[in-house]
């Protein structure tokens, strides 16, 4: 039996990428609404409606509309905004976060796709206070850099009217502010909200998250050993899962530490570096914004709620 999959906004960044995804499935009809009306309530009330699965690829507020259109009890909805991520009723679309978390997700009836950024630092960080490595009063610090897609088609627009006149770094959220710190302090298990300085780069797509660890105030202090035994025993028991742990090899610099090493795949690899004799440490995140940074995790997040299997219908 074939899923009828609605993009709503699908002439987006996320959206276009979703549907690149989805063309070649023959398990799926793509529901596609006409280009005059898209923007449409009543047009996109008809196509919710009658999908299987809804995929939101909107604003915020466009995102919340959607839902509130779907008048039936039947379709499920895959929210790629940050509107729902941390709503009651909705299921957190990281499925590596936890053992059961793709359980959890192939059972919903709504589901919020992370954020980029929060994937990273929760990556890091909660395998690592759920095992009692670091405290929830842990003061975490996150930062990094993004291609420029990540802030959709103004950014894309502005990055290439700009070309190579663009700031090649951009520090930026430097009120503090960033929308993505709720759902990091919830699915991160912090009692505190994260002190985060992300950055945008001038290339197209392509991130990686950095999260310092200062240990030296800790009453017991992990090695650089025991935190990477956490998160590969973790993530290793997130079968059929896209995060993986690289060694621990105790390098000064990596090669592999490139913001676009895992571009076009649904994969998120996490590195460890670590002085034990100064109690510091940093766990690395690398991923595609565009992959499971938003459209390879809402295609994953799809399949999961298909039942279809993830080796055989997602590049990895
Ligand atoms: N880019 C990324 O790396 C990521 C993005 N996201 C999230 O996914 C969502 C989409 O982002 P992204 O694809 O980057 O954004 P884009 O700006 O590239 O695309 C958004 C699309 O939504 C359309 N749209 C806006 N308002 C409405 C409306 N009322 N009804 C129907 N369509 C509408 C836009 O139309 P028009 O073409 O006319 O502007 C556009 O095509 C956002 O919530 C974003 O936060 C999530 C993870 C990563
Ligand atoms: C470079 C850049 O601007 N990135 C976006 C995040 C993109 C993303 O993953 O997140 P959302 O789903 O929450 O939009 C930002 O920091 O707002």
């Amino acid at each position: 039996m074939t899923a009828r999959v609605f993009i709503d906004g699908e002439a987006g960044t996320t959206g276009l990428q979703i549907r690149e995804r989805l063309a070649m499935r023959r398990d799926i009809e793509l529901l596609s609404i006409p280009e005059d009306s898209r923007k449409d309530p009543a047009a996109r009330k008809d196509y919710l409606n009658k999908a299987d699965v809804a995929i939101l690829c909107l604003p915020d507020a466009a995102a919340k509309e959607s839902v509130a259109l779907i008048e039936n009890d039947t379709t499920r909805v895959i929210d790629a905004s940050s509107a729902h991520r941390v709503a009651d009723g909705w299921a957190y679309g990281f499925a590596e976060m936890d053992a059961d978390q793709a359980d959890i997700i192939a059972a919903a009836m709504r589901v919020a796709n992370p954020g980029c950024w929060p994937q990273g630092l929760i990556a890091a960080v909660r395998p690592l206070i759920a095992g009692g490595l670091l405290s929830a009063e842990f003061p975490a610090t996150v930062n990094g850099i993004s291609g420029y897609s990540g802030g959709g088609k103004g950014m894309i627009a502005d990055y290439d009217a700009k070309g190579a006149s663009a700031n090649m770094f951009a520090p930026y959220a430097l009120g503090f502010n960033h929308k993505h710190l709720p759902e990091m302090t919830e699915y991160g298990l912090l009692d505190n909200v994260p002190l985060f300085t992300p950055a945008v780069g001038n290339y197209y797509k392509g991130m990686l998250t950095v999260v310092p660890l200062n240990l030296a105030r800790l009453d017991k202090v992990p090695t650089g050993e025991q935190i990477h035994a956490a998160l590969a025993d973790h993530f290793a028991a997130a079968p059929g899962g896209f995060v993986d742990v690289a060694p621990l090899d105790g390098l000064e610099r990596s090669d592999d530490l490139d913001p676009q090493a895992l571009n076009d795949t649904n994969r998120l690899r996490l590195h460890v570096f670590a002085n034990d004799a100064r109690a510091q440490a940093a766990i690395i995140a690398v991923y595609d914004n565009l992959g499971k940074g938003a459209s390879g995790a809402a295609v994953q997040n799809l399949n999961l709620m298909l039942g279809v299997d993830q080796t055989t219908s997602l590049a990895a």
